[in-house]
């Protein structure tokens, strides 16, 4: 009991000295936001939810591109304009590269193989050169078959099941990278997939929950599983036994077929048989080779998948910008086809719808934080060294100079009265991010989401579904707060557009299965 009583003191020395240290604290100026508390800072004014517009309004309010906010000793500055965001991260990629590293996703739910999460070093940047090889502007045209092949495979899926269009665009997506990463040629519903899937969503559950307290208080996770309080713990070691077979098992399979003489051609062969014959085997380039191939899984499937639901739930409340798309498609594919990688430089409307459903709502409003390295200054303010540095992409692609009556979805924005698509009207390139991490999926993201756009408005018009009575279901332009923001969930119909379609969309599944 003694000793409980004397640990009690201790406990609160120590924390009565770090508050008299944080509150005798050198003073610096930092960018503007809302005034904390003591010692606490603003933790209580840190949104949880929609933070981009938060982060937005406060921007206008406190008259300054980067706002600061600080919890618990903690700095957090959001860049919320196109100039500010390049000239820090782009202009200063030694400061504004790195990852802030979380105890919960890279130590105890085997997450650290997720390279997206690494700090900027040089294991980091060997992952960066080699994915770029092969995921580089010049490189993925190579993956456009594999690409078409899973949108013509979505295409009767939607015809059949329109009610379930959300769960075949998760197919669609998902097993084309399966596809370009481990030829893997996966049907609905293969455990393959829904290994990766259901690993995946781990991720998007941690990162949705906000912060875990092992992650301010890092000493927690020697804490033992069964303790009382420990349920993060316990989540963790479930979710790693997903994490860890997500990244192991297609790898390690890929490797056996490929030692037998079956492996066909795909992102894993061309990694190893780039490799030294003689070093294939370390377990360290093996690491390195699991974390290239599984990681681009998890980074680009399910945003993939939100860039065309958003697109969806567009097309669904814009039938007249639909119409306008569905009229070039017409005049330049016919209905005689289905649209092909060739014909984009003919279809600038499909290109400015993407590029529009990506701007008028990204899937990661805020992209993902990155740490300051070092002290920097920014226009006259401290930006603390360890602070947390997020893009609020959500502002810069709602700036009404650039994007004016931004609100609206609006894909002619994009075009000239020529129907050319504008060279002054910047591609919304904050969707993938900043500096030196910028997305390097970009390309093939960019190639999936033209494909499947001109695939679905090629043969469906989107619509309002009916309910049981025959009554319209009305959808709103509703999405989740959360850092992966996705449209909640809607009903769509998928309707025909033209007798015929029915041939058109079986022969083709047909031809690529
Ligand atoms: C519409 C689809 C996509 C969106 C919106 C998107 C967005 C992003 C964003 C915002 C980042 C973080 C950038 C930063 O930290 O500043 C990122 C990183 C990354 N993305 Fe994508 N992405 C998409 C598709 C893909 C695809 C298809 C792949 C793989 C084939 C991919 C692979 C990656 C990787 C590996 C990183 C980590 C890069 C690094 O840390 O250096 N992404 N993406």
């Amino acid at each position: 009991m003694k000793t409980l009583t004397l640990l009690g003191y201790f406990l609160a020395g120590l924390a009565v000295k770090w508050a008299v240290a944080l509150w005798n604290r050198p003073r610096r100026r930092y960018p503007p936001g809302p005034k904390g508390l003591p010692i606490l800072g603003n933790i209580f004014n840190v949104p949880l939810e929609n933070s981009w517009l938060v982060f937005t309004d406060w921007a206008r309010q406190y008259g300054s591109d980067v706002i600061h906010v600080e919890a618990l000793g903690k700095h957090i500055c959001v860049v919320n304009s196109a100039k500010a965001a390049k000239e820090l991260f782009h202009g200063r990629p030694h400061i504004y590269n790195d990852k802030e590293q979380s105890v919960m996703l890279l130590e105890l739910t085997g997450w650290r193989r997720a390279w997206v999460m690494r700090p900027y070093d040089d294991y980091w940047r060997e992952h960066r050169r080699l994915f770029h090889q092969h995921f580089r502007p010049m490189a993925v045209p190579q993956y456009h078959p594999k690409q078409t092949k899973a949108v013509r495979r979505l295409l009767p899926l939607l015809l059949d099941t329109p009610g379930d269009f959300y769960r075949h665009i998760r197919y669609m997506s998902g097993s084309s990278i399966l596809d370009v990463v481990y030829a893997l040629d996966v049907r609905p519903g293969d455990p393959r997939l829904k290994l990766v899937e259901k690993a995946a969503d781990t991720s998007n559950h941690i990162v949705n929950a906000g912060v875990y307290l092992v992650d301010i208080i890092p000493i927690l996770k020697h804490i033992p599983t069964w303790f009382p309080g420990a349920q993060f713990k316990r989540d963790a070691a479930r979710y790693k036994k997903w994490v860890d077979a997500m990244y192991e098992t297609p790898y390690n399979q890929f490797k056996d077929a490929m030692r037998e003489g079956k492996a066909q051609p795909c992102f894993t062969a061309a990694l190893l048989s780039q490799a030294d014959a003689d070093t294939t085997n370390t377990p360290e380039l093996d690491e390195i080779f699991m974390s290239l191939t599984g990681t681009a899984y998890v980074a680009g499937s399910d945003t993939t998948v939100i860039a065309l639901t958003t697109f969806l739930l567009a097309m669904v409340l814009h039938p007249e910008e639909q119409a306008f798309v569905q009229e070039e498609l017409d005049r330049v594919v016919g209905r005689d086809r289905l649209p092909e990688m060739a014909d984009r430089e003919s279809l600038p409307r499909v290109t400015a719808v993407m590029q529009e459903a990506l701007r008028w709502h990204s899937p990661l409003p805020l992209a993902t934080p990155h740490r300051a390295m070092t002290d920097d200054e920014y226009n006259g303010y401290h930006i603390p060294a360890g602070s947390i540095v997020m893009g609020n992409s959500w502002a810069i692609l709602h700036d009404e100079e650039t994007y004016p009556d931004s609100y609206s979805f609006n894909p002619t924005r994009f075009l000239s009265a020529a129907g050319t698509l504008r060279d002054d009207v910047p591609f919304p390139g904050e969707v993938f991010g900043y500096g030196r991490r910028i997305c390097p999926g970009r390309y093939f993201a960019v190639d999936t989401l033209f494909l499947a756009i001109a695939h679905i408005l090629a043969v469906f018009t989107v619509e309002r579904a009916v309910d049981q009575d025959g009554d319209i279901i009305e959808v709103k332009e509703d999405f989740t707060p959360q850092f992966l923001s996705l449209p909640k969930p809607f009903k769509a119909h998928f309707k025909p557009r033209f007798p015929g379609v029915e041939g058109l969309i079986r022969a083709a599944a047909l031809e690529d299965s």
